[in-house]
C-alpha cells in the first residue's frame, strides 16, 4: 500500500550526507542527536543506503527545528497540527527535513511527539517514498505512536523503499 513520488525520486548514491543545524529546547542536544541517527538507521538497516554526519556545508538531509514561516515556502502551523515536512530527493531542498518547534518532541516516553518516530517517518519522504494507506506502516499521514524499544520497520515500509533502493 506504499507509494513513491511521481516520477520515481531517488537518490543516484547510497552514501548520503546529513547536518543536523539547530535543535529543540524540548531535550538534551545528545538526545536530538540519538533519536535522528536512529531514525536514519532504521532505512540504513533495509537499503544499501549509509548515512554520515557532517557539521559544516550542505549536506544530503539538511536537518532543522522551525516555527510557522521558516523560510521555505511551507509555514508551519503552531501546536499540534502538522508536525513536520521533509522533501523528496532532488537538488537543494530535496531531503532536507524541517521539525515544526511549536511541538513538544519527546524521547522514550509516550509523551508529546516522539522525535525518534516523527523523524523515522521524515527520513521516508526524504528518501523518496510517499503516503501509505497502510494504517500500521510508518509513512502513514497521521502520527501514531509506538514503542520504540521494539519497534521495527513495517512490512509496507520495507517493501516501499526496497522498491526504490
Ligand atoms: C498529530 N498530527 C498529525 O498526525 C498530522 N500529521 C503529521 O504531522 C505528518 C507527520 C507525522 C505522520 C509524523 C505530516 N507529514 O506527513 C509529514 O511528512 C496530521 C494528521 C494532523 C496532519
Ligand atoms: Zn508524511
Amino acid at each position: 500500500a506504499y507509494s513513491t513520488f511521481q516520477g520515481d525520486y531517488k537518490w543516484k548514491k547510497h552514501a548520503l550526507t546529513y547536518r543536523i543545524e539547530n535543535y529543540t529546547p524540548d531535550m538534551s542536544v545528545a538526545e536530538v542527536d540519538d533519536s535522528i541517527k536512529r531514525a536514519l538507521q532504521v532505512w540504513a538497516d533495509v537499503t544499501p543506503l549509509r548515512f554520515t554526519r557532517i557539521y559544516r556545508g550542505t549536506a544530503d538531509i539538511m536537518i532543522s527545528f522551525g516555527v510557522r514561516d521558516h523560510r521555505d515556502g511551507y509555514p508551519f502551523d503552531g501546536p499540534d497540527g502538522f508536525l513536520a515536512h521533509a522533501f523528496p530527493p532532488y537538488e537543494g531542498l530535496g531531503g532536507d527535513a524541517h521539525f515544526d518547534d511549536d511541538e513538544t518532541f519527546s524521547y522514550r516516553t509516550p509523551q508529546g511527539y516522539n522525535l525518534f518516530l516523527v523523524a523515522a517517518h521524515e527520513f521516508g519522504h526524504s528518501l523518496g517514498l510517499e503516503h501509505s494507506q497502510d494504517p500500521g506502516a510508518l509513512m502513514y499521514p497521521t502520527y501514531v505512536y509506538r514503542d520504540i524499544d521494539t519497534f521495527a520497520l513495517p512490512h509496507d515500509d520495507v517493501s516501499g523503499i526496497q522498491s526504490l533502493y
